[in-house]
């Protein structure tokens, strides 16, 4: 299998359905009707995505720079974990991403590997300028054995592809971890240019969608990986999402 994701900077964004009823009654309701607001139609699936790596690596940039655009220079360490909602188009269907984004450091290992099992899409994340964060991955990947589902689509990220002088981790070399383990694709990105970015999340929801047989209902899918009953932004038996520290 080919491991290597060979994408490229793209323009994002789809533009969203809308369903409705059909208008009825005076040519004067008509009217009114028309003038409301439709609902935008409502998403066909939802997945849950989870973005794991070392501590500054930039889980939490390249969440943010995905669902709002947005950059932040000095950001503060995730505790715990937090998550962003994005909607996403993709194979004619109307996809809502839970991102979850989870804090770096160890200590906080029992509270964000709570959020590994119900994840379709796993994002693991080093910087390309610390050699450390590479080193980490093997430690990761432990962590997605013991907690992840078995069919979880993995990719790996090199991210701050913009630090290219301070590169020390070899394209090629993170080409042959991932190679290593079965079915795991590989990217490099940067959060701060804005490079790769949706094309990471967009393939990753690409690569889950192409495993699920779509034309099932979607009743029997789980309901913790997909379904239509109205949403809890967080899994109940789950620890609270984290604030923001220094
Ligand atoms: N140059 C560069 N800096 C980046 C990039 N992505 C993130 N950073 C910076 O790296 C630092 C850490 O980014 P975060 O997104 O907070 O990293 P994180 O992996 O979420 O960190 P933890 O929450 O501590 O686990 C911040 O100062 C970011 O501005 C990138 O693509 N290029």
């Amino acid at each position: 299998m080919n491991s290597r994701c060979e994408i490229q900077r793209r323009p994002g964004g789809g533009s969203g359905g809308f369903s409705g009823s059909p208008v009825t009654g005076s040519p004067a309701m008509g009217a009114q009707s028309r003038r409301r607001k439709m609902a935008p139609r409502p998403a066909d699936y939802k997945l849950q995505i989870i973005i794991i790596g070392s501590r500054g690596v930039g889980k939490t940039s390249l969440m943010e720079r995905f669902t709002d655009d947005t950059f932040c220079e000095a950001c503060k360490s995730t505790v715990g974990v937090d998550f962003k909602i994005k909607t996403v188009e993709l194979r004619g269907k109307k996809i809502r991403l839970q991102i979850w984004d989870t804090a770096g450091q160890e200590r906080f290992n029992s509270i964000t590997s709570a959020y590994y099992r119900g994840a379709k899409g796993i994002i693991v994340v080093y910087d390309i300028t610390k050699q450390e964060t590479f080193e980490d991955l093997p430690k990761w990947m432990k962590m997605i054995d013991k907690y992840a589902s078995e069919e979880a689509e993995l990719l790996l990220v090199g991210n701050k592809l913009d630090c290219e002088a301070d590169r020390v981790i070899a394209r090629q070399q993170a080409e042959r971890f991932a190679s290593r383990i079965s079915g795991m694709r590989f990217c490099e990105a940067s959060a701060k240019d804005n490079f790769n970015v949706d094309e990471i999340f967009l393939k990753l929801v690409d690569d889950i969608l192409s495993k699920m047989p779509l034309e099932m209902p979607c009743r029997e899918f789980s309901n913790s990986v997909l379904s239509l009953q109205p949403e809890p932004e967080m899994p109940p038996e789950l620890p609270p999402p984290r604030m923001r520290c220094c």
